[in-house]
């Protein structure tokens, strides 16, 4: 039995960190992804009792003897609801990682594997198996890696379980039912929780469901914009951790409810108006124009918001700089701190200014690059080639 996932990262073009304390935002995928091949050995294959995690592209390869596992975990815990992971479990969890000499340059990845560990025997016990997974996405960036990988990882569990009706003689990729990306969403988000501690649900929800969404309060809208949105990626190449900066605007706002409510509900306008304008019917060059104009000014304002939470940073301001000498609106996206910054790159910018704009931005020892935005969500495949 094996399969391959793969799940997008995102983009957040307003909201973050607003959106954990109940403000709207506004979010689309991008076509970076996080790609799970998983093989689970069946009770009639010989197999050697071991689960197997191997990360690709970090060049890392972890194996656990299931029977070792049995003795930590609670094991299968299905029908839904998925388990939330208790703290015992979690420090057992955090043992059987640390076993695994994770090297130092890659510490952050503890919790991902411990999330990887847990999603797994949650739903498939102690059978032995292997997991593959590579990634076009920047860990820890704000691109959503954290979602993308355990959105990957919960279709692939589920696309090998009898919980989910896929087409497993279909070849190439194929999605799931929208009650089985409810499903495959729910079991993402219990990994986001690890990760992230107390995440809104939007970068998972994104992940899965793809396209352009406004999020607010678990519920999803989705957004089906009228005008071209171009955006420049930049990738100021610091690390953070999102569940630092998360629970860093959690004590500010308990330092300062009330200013701080007025914060998120002044993003929460930003968002909602932002998803209006990129609906409102464009006809001309003229109105598209006037359109970016106006979510030039919202992005301005969303960065300013976000800089009184404390997430920004100066490798941040510097992006913000370099662009608006081009006239360029930008802010941070995902949980800042470093990571992306986000240009909005008008229908009519010519060429040769964008290209100016990426050298300068390179010359700072940034990365560029230019996603596609709102595509497919989570998607599986049963052939061996797609
Ligand atoms: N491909 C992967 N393999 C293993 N673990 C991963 C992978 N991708 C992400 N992770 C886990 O997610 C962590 C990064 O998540 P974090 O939420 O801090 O950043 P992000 O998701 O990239 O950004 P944001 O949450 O702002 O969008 C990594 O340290 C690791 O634990
Ligand atoms: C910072 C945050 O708002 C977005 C991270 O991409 C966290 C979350 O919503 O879970
Ligand atoms: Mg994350």
């Amino acid at each position: 039995m094996e399969v391959r996932a793969r799940a997008p990262g995102k983009i957040i073009l307003s909201g973050e960190h607003a959106v954990v304390h109940g403000s709207a935002a506004v979010a689309a995928s991008i076509d970076l992804y996080t790609e799970v091949f998983l093989k689970i050995s069946t009770d009639s294959e010989r197999s050697d009792g071991l689960l197997k995690l191997h990360l690709k592209d970090l060049g890392l390869q972890f194996s656990w003897p299931t029977e070792k596992i049995k003795e930590a975990l609670p094991g299968p815990c299905i029908p839904l609801p998925p388990p939330t992971c208790s703290l015992e479990s979690m420090k057992s969890l955090a043992s059987l990682v640390e076993d695994q000499n994770i090297p130092e340059a890659n510490f952050g990845l503890a919790t991902g594997v411990s999330t990887f560990l847990w999603l797994y025997t949650s739903v498939h016990g102690f059978k032995p198996a292997t997991a593959v997974v590579t990634s076009s996405l920047p860990l820890g960036a704000g691109l959503g890696s954290s979602a993308a990988f355990c959105v990957a990882v919960s279709a692939s569990l589920l696309a090998l379980s009898d919980l989910v009706n896929l087409d497993q003689n279909k070849k190439g990729w194929q999605s799931f039912q929208e009650n089985e990306l409810e499903l495959v969403n729910k079991w993402a988000f219990e990994g986001e929780k690890m990760i992230h501690g107390k995440p809104s649900g939007i970068d998972n929800t994104v992940s899965t469901f793809g396209n352009m969404i406004m999020f607010k309060s678990g519920q999803l809208t989705l957004i089906k914009p009228s005008m071209p949105l171009k955006m420049l990626i930049t990738n100021t190449k610091v690390g953070r951790n999102t569940k630092a900066l998360v629970a860093s605007v959690s004590e500010r706002t308990m330092r300062h409810p009330e200013a701080m409510a007025s914060v998120f509900t002044a993003v929460d306008s930003i968002s909602k108006e932002l998803s209006t304008i990129v609906q409102s019917p464009a006809p001309d060059d003229l109105t598209v124009t006037e359109n970016e104009d106006k979510l030039h000014e919202l992005m301005e304002m969303n960065q300013g918001l976000l800089q009184s939470m404390g997430v920004s940073h100066t490798t941040i301001e510097t992006v913000l700089r370099t662009t608006l000498k081009y006239k360029l609106a930008s802010k941070l996206t995902g949980a800042g701190g470093g990571g992306c910054v986000l240009t909005l790159l008008p229908a009519l910018l010519a060429g040769t200014i964008v290209n100016k704009v990426i050298a300068e931005l390179e010359s700072c020892g940034f990365q560029c690059l230019i996603a596609e935005i709102g595509g497919k969500g989570v998607e599986v495949s049963f052939s061996s080639s797609s």
